[in-house]
């Protein structure tokens, strides 16, 4: 350990104003100033500081303080005093019989007579393990009357959502299906340069009666900033796919789908979804 030395300290103070004082280098009240400076304490710390042995006293607020010039120079990692990160909550809309029985039930058969062409998911980053589901590449229309029903209700989703009005660019749409044991680890949908522009993610939820399959819901987290960009807070809504439901939310939270229980392993049994995004 290095012996204490003398350390001439000029104190930098608002208004211009300026003192000189010679401080041990192991005197706590050398650090408190250099943390008062980097770190503006709060509440406001009071500095009093005697000077000429003791004859006369400097009196100031941590707040006034500017800066230190010290000799020898001195230098002391910057310590971040950050706010509490605040929760953002992160609200979504369901909507309940989106479909008529008579669409939705001709929705399911198609989709089930269609067995054959579905292939496995992929995610943009191809991480294994992240996502476990089948798609069906092409839709032929299968997704038309549900598209319809979204340009419909937009209005008046973006209003629950208390979003101002956008011009939707594009509705992107895909078919997935979830069997035994499939998932989707959380993510959010517009976290890549092409998939930036997505605003909105819908999902709508269908399935046979009785419900096939147990599990498959869909956990949204709210959102706090770190470092500038959104991330999960630990807080979150749990969704229940109910049948013939479609779901709103902003594209950018971070949402996952729990794994999903299906006793039967049958493909018609499947949890199905039509689900996309809502590009500004
Ligand atoms: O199936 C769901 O509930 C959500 C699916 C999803 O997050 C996605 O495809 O990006
Ligand atoms: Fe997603």
């Amino acid at each position: 350990m290095t012996p204490p030395s003398i350390v001439k300290v000029e104190l930098l103070l608002q208004g211009g104003h300026h003192q000189t004082v010679y401080l041990q280098s192991t005197d706590p009240l050398l650090q408190r100033l250099f943390q008062a400076v980097s770190a503006k304490s709060q509440p406001p710390e009071l500095f009093q500081i005697p000077l000429q042995a003791g004859h006369a006293g400097l009196c100031f607020s941590s707040q006034h303080l500017v800066g230190l010039v010290t000799e020898p120079p001195m230098y002391i990692q910057p310590t971040f005093n950050p706010a509490p990160l605040e929760v953002l909550p992160s609200p979504y809309v369901q909507m309940e019989q989106f479909l008529t029985a008579a669409e939705h039930q001709a929705l399911l058969q198609t989709t089930i007579q269609q067995e054959s062409a579905f292939v496995p998911t992929q995610t943009t980053t191809d991480t294994p393990d992240y996502r476990q589901s089948m798609i069906l590449p092409n839709l032929d229309g299968l997704a038309q009357r549900v598209m319809e029903r979204i340009e419909q209700v937009l209005p008046a989703v973006l209003t629950q959502l208390k979003l101002p009005a956008f011009q939707a660019s594009e509705i992107e749409t895909q078919l997935t299906s979830h069997n035994d044991g499939n998932f989707y680890k959380l993510h959010n949908d517009n976290g890549s340069p092409d998939t930036a522009t997505r605003e909105l993610t819908y999902v709508y939820y269908f399935y046979k009666e009785p419900k096939p399959f147990s599990g498959g819901e869909l956990r949204v987290y709210d959102s706090k900033i770190e470092n500038n960009f959104y991330v999960q807070a630990d807080s979150f809504q749990t969704v229940d796919p109910r049948n013939n439901s479609i779901v709103f939310f902003l594209s950018r939270y971070m949402h996952e789908v729990l794994p999903v229980t299906c006793p039967s392993k049958q493909f018609a049994d499947s949890r199905f979804t039509i689900n996309g995004w809502i590009r500004r």
